[in-house]
């Protein structure tokens, strides 16, 4: 029997696992170890119904009061450990990448639909390594200067457009970052928020976040349900699967291949598409091809949503804390001027703008569950043992509310952060960890900053009203979900001069 075997008998065993060692070919013994604590699990189901639909960061932060750091769940044979200490997260999924950098598998998403092909969800294997150096190549921090021109010009028209209709804040959030998005990976240029090239990638992405709601598709809990044909009676899921497998594979081949066309036809651009194609003069095998096909559209899907629900934030905290937003404005003021608009490289002459803005991804990080990895052999951690294949999600947002280092952590303050190395803490955690952490980090950190410097030096965020002209304070409230957008809210914006006005229209009409 192999060790998992025995150690999986352990677990059976009300929560004592045996592991055997083999040292050389011939000595083997066995140790008994027991499994992180965590909720008794009911018969048959063990966890299953215990674990949260909803804010499940808050859930398992409540419990770790009970259970403390680690915590194990097993939902119908999928064991589940939520980690909510940061060094516990560093020491299994930095320190012990090699076997932490796997990705749960999924029938539904992964198989039915193909997400599995997509690299930030792809299994860690020879073509995710590989997908991964095409990524850092791109956005590696000595190529991001070559991004600043697109990410300023886009927030600038982001500002302008939701200063002129201020209802437009999440349309132009996303039209604004997807065009960044596009134009960096295909050196494609948005032409509306209707443009297919944005819309197919944002669809496709609602239909991943369904896909992986847990419990939702019986057929993840019985994968032989894949096999059974689409027109038998309660197969619908089958449908479902083939129509969102087809706007997966739209969405990342018909932007790769308009740029394929326009690199071959000469018209030339610096995108990650692009400058994939002159490596290899155009000529990439069929399975290169695929490989680049399906990073690239990671690199679309890893930066909309993220960065959408970071800008959110930053409106939602101006908003409630107006105290915040003046000192920011005179920051700028002083540092910047009104002559001129702010450009990403201003960024480390503005350490109070530095400090708000990582005080935006702690306050409601956007991954507040990070993307869950999985770990690829039976592992021990102080005593604990950890069953090989368990899905492994680091809570996040309860490693960055500590009020032992984030004192009030639910309010607002970047005043908090002395240096910026204590920053760095911050985002070290936001965008993940050990081999699968965020690859766009910080090409990120340059469009976050570019659209809050924007709007603070042009703009004042103000509450709506209501019909009575009072202001419409919006509550701190969260949608649930792999990545976390505040609920819907309203505001106004008011441009700070005629000056900045005519600054920002003359900026965001220039073409880049
Ligand atoms: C504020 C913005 C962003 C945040 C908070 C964020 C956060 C994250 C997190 C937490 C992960 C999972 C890391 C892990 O598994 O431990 C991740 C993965 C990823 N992110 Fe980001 N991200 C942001 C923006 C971006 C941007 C702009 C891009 C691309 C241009 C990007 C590309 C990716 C990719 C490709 C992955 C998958 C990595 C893999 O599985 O190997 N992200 N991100």
């Amino acid at each position: 029997m192999s060790s998992s075997g025995i150690a999986h008998i352990g677990a059976a065993l009300g929560g004592i696992a045996l592991l055997r060692y083999s040292l050389g070919t011939s000595l083997i013994f066995a140790i008994a170890l027991s499994l992180p604590p965590g909720p008794s699990p009911w018969p048959v189901v063990g966890n299953t119904f215990q674990i949260p639909m909803k804010h499940a960061w808050l859930v398992y932060s409540e419990w770790a009061k009970t259970y403390g750091d680690i915590i194990y769940l097993n939902a119908l044979g999928q064991r589940l450990v939520v980690i909510n200490s940061t060094n516990i997260a560093k020491d299994l999924l930095d320190k012990r990448s090699s076997i932490y950098s796997n990705r749960p598998r999924t029938t539904m998403a992964g198989e039915l639909c193909g997400y599995g092909e997509v690299s930030g969800f792809r299994q860690h294997d020879d073509i995710w390594k590989r997908q991964r150096r095409m990524m850092s190549h791109a956005l590696n921090q000595s190529s991001l200067s070559d991004h600043y021109a697109i990410q300023e010009i886009e927030a600038q028209r982001l500002v302008l457009n939701v200063l002129n209709n201020p209802d437009s804040l999440v349309h132009q959030t996303k039209l604004r970052i997807g065009s960044i998005i596009l134009h960096v990976v295909y050196g494609y240029a948005a032409k509306s928020e209707n443009d297919p090239f944005l819309v197919k990638p944002l669809k496709m992405l609602d239909n991943f976040v369904e896909a992986t709601v847990p419990g939702a598709w019986l057929v993840d809990i019985i994968p032989p349900l894949k096999y059974i044909p689409k027109w038998v009676p309660g197969a619908g899921f089958q449908k479902i699967a083939a129509s969102w497998r087809q706007l997966l594979w739209e969405s990342a081949w018909e932007p790769y291949l308009w740029c394929k066309a326009n690199y071959e036809n000469g018209t030339d651009n610096r995108s990650f598409i692009a400058t994939n194609l002159a490596v290899h003069e155009s000529n990439l095998s069929s399975k290169d091809e695929e490989t680049l096909v399906w990073g690239a559209i990671t690199v679309m899907g890893g930066g909309l949503d993220t960065n959408m629900s970071t800008v959110l934030t930053f409106f939602l905290a101006m908003l409630r804390y107006p105290e915040i937003q003046v000192k920011a404005c005179a920051e700028i003021d002083t540092v910047i001027g009104a002559d001129r608009l702010p450009s990403i490289t201003d960024r480390l002459a503005l350490s109070y703008i530095r400090a708000l803005i990582t005080e935006v991804y702690r306050w409601n990080p956007a991954v507040p569950l990070g993307i869950p990895h999985s770990v690829t052999q039976d592992d021990t951690y102080e005593g604990m043992y950890i069953p090989e294949g368990s899905i492994i999600m680091p809570n996040v947002w309860h490693m960055l509310h500590d009020p032992e280092i984030y004192p009030e952590p639910m309010a607002f303050k970047p005043e908090r952060y002395k240096d910026d190395a204590e920053m760095q803490n911050v985002t070290d955690l936001s965008f993940g960890f050990g081999r699968r952490a965020c690859p766009g980090m910080h090409f990120a950190q340059g469009t976050i900053f570019a659209i809050i410097a924007t709007v603070l030096a042009t703009c004042e965020i103000l509450p709506a009203l209501d019909p009575q002209g009072n202001e419409i304070i919006p509550k701190v409230a969260y949608t649930s979900g792999a990545i976390i957008f505040p609920e819907e809210f309203k505001c106004r914006l008011k441009c700070r001069s005629s000056q900045a006005r005519a600054l920002l229209t003359q900026a965001a009409n220039s073409t880049t």
